[in-house]
């Protein structure tokens, strides 16, 4: 049953990042009861002391890091705030004009328009530290991420335990009624977009479209949503300097939700706790490695490998490792899941990424590869040639069938300077491995033939067979910035 009562009580006033940590755990054991608004102003105030307006002292200098200092949350703070927003919700939503039991299209639409209805008109919507109820309650504002949630706890606080939280790599929704798969429109997404609140997510909106993952979304249990606010916490104080105890605090709360088996479904919280584990390793704790291949594991698993970040974590990672022939193989698998998608123009966070690995990082790479002891032959490697060519492939393929278009010249002068990097026996070679594959296949073909097994299946593309790369040896983690740029939105 939700409230701040005693269960909640007891854990005030919390002192420490394990006392918060305890409160998340006790509350996960309530199961679908888990209180939502509470665990996301709790973490709110928090985030809020650690990082907005912290005056830096005039005395302090790089040189010196501050003492860490945990600020102790008192339950009557919260419970005031938590009071608040139960007493909104309560008087806003006439619940006599609705039936009890499951959500209806009209309930989810007027919990959307009291969320959004005491929004601040101010254009504020790409600030950071604007995910929590505590920024809706203290300062009447949220980000895109932040209405959904809202909706989705001012919806638990009425008692329809069926509006759930579904999540894409750039946009967030709710599922609700007895089968969980009426979907609606709660917030807004993108900058002059006419916000779609109300309307439902139509196969003919969600197929071939990024935006929606081609129909395979997250669609969170009451846990993910309390991964998903743990996911969204932003320790950043300034673009530059991050909350080392904000940090902490995600971190060990991610982990303590990776440990009771609720990021098994959600690939970006899996990535985010890998981002956190190279950033800073906890002891007894695997390898960020293992947490990027987990997370493309979920994807091929439960999401029909229809998403796009688990390749781009893994490379950008691998990149700063400077193991450049794996960080190519992983954007060329990027690029295959991408080509499935026609691009709009709502699709421009995914654009970037590509946008940053085409100019930035792969020419980076064939300029610098030859310094790099295990890169040297990189140049001379037909497995990295062919994956470069997937990754060009894809992005083509993106664009073909869109409405709108993906390339410009800018894009044809990074692939050309990077190919040509390549030494010509590498194009002669591909051919040589090309006619050997055939002559492989026919080989095989005919074994199998005589032992009257069927024929295996040739993998789609040459780079998957001949890759240096063999898939549990990959890693990833992307750079703080460039991470905190694509989480702006969940911010
Ligand atoms: F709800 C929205 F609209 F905000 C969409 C969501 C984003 C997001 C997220 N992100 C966004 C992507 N993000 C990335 N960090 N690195 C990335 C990569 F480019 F390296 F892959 S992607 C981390 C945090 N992490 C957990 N859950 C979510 S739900």
């Amino acid at each position: 049953m939700a409230g701040f009562r005693d269960r909640e009580k007891r854990h005030f006033p919390l002192t420490s990042i394990q006392a918060v940590v305890d409160l998340f755990s006790d509350q996960l054991e309530k199961g679908d009861d888990v209180d939502l608004a509470l665990l996301s102003i709790v973490l709110g105030w928090i985030e809020n002391t650690l990082t907005v307006n912290r005056s830096l002292p005039s005395n302090a200098d790089d040189s010196k890091t501050i003492a860490p200092i945990f600020p102790v949350v008192q339950a009557d703070t919260i419970e005031a705030l938590y009071a608040k927003f139960t007493a909104l919700v309560k008087s806003s939503v006439d619940l006599s004009k609705f039936e009890k039991g499951y959500a209806t299209r009209e309930l989810v639409k007027k919990v959307s328009d009291v969320i959004w209805g005491s929004l601040t008109r101010s254009s504020y919507k790409d600030k950071a530290h604007l995910q929590s109820l505590y920024s809706f309650l203290n300062g009447n504002k949220l980000d895109c991420f932040g209405v959904a949630f809202a909706v989705v706890a001012a919806c638990q606080v009425l008692g329809f335990q069926d509006v759930r939280l579904a999540l894409s790599e750039d946009h967030a929704w709710v599922v609700f009624g007895k089968e969980g798969v009426e979907t609606a429109e709660v917030t807004w997404h993108g900058k002059g977009n006419e916000d779609k609140r109300g309307q439902p997510i139509t196969d003919a909106v969600a197929d071939k479209a990024w935006l929606y993952l081609n129909g395979q979304p997250v669609i969170c249990t009451r846990q993910m949503e309390v991964a998903a606010i743990v996911s969204s916490i932003n320790p950043a104080i300034t673009p530059t300097i991050d909350s080392v105890e904000m940090g902490s605090l995600q971190q060990e709360l991610l982990w303590m939700l990776y440990n009771k088996g609720h990021l098994a479904r959600y690939p970006m919280a899996v990535g985010n706790l890998g981002d956190l584990e190279e950033i800073s390793p906890l002891p007894d704790h695997p390898p960020p490695i293992k947490f990027f291949q987990e997370a493309i594991d979920v994807a091929i698993k439960h999401y029909n490998n229809q998403h796009v970040y688990p390749y781009t974590y893994l490379g950008g990672f691998l990149y700063r490792k400077k193991r450049y022939k794996e960080a190519i193989h992983s954007w060329a698998e990027a690029a295959s899941v991408i080509k499935g998608y026609n691009y709009t123009r709502e699709d421009e966070e995914i654009y970037k990424e590509f946008l940053e690995i085409a100019s930035d990082f792969i020419p980076n790479i064939v300029r610098n590869c030859t310094k790099e002891e295990h890169s040297a032959d990189l140049l001379q490697d037909p497995a990295v040639y062919a994956d470069l060519l997937r990754f060009y492939d894809g992005i083509c393929e993106w664009e073909e069938g869109s409405s709108t278009p993906v390339l410009h010249v800018g894009w044809a002068q990074y692939f050309t300077f990077s190919l040509q990097r390549f030494d010509p026996q590498v194009r002669f070679l591909l051919d040589i491995h090309a006619e050997n594959d055939e002559e492989d296949d026919e080989e095989e073909a005919e074994k199998e033939k005589e032992d009257g097994q069927s024929v295996k299946e040739v993998p789609e593309n040459m780079s998957s067979r001949r890759s240096s790369l063999t898939e549990k040896e990959v890693t990833g983690q992307r750079t703080r910035h460039s991470r905190k740029k694509s989480q702006a939105d969940i911010r």
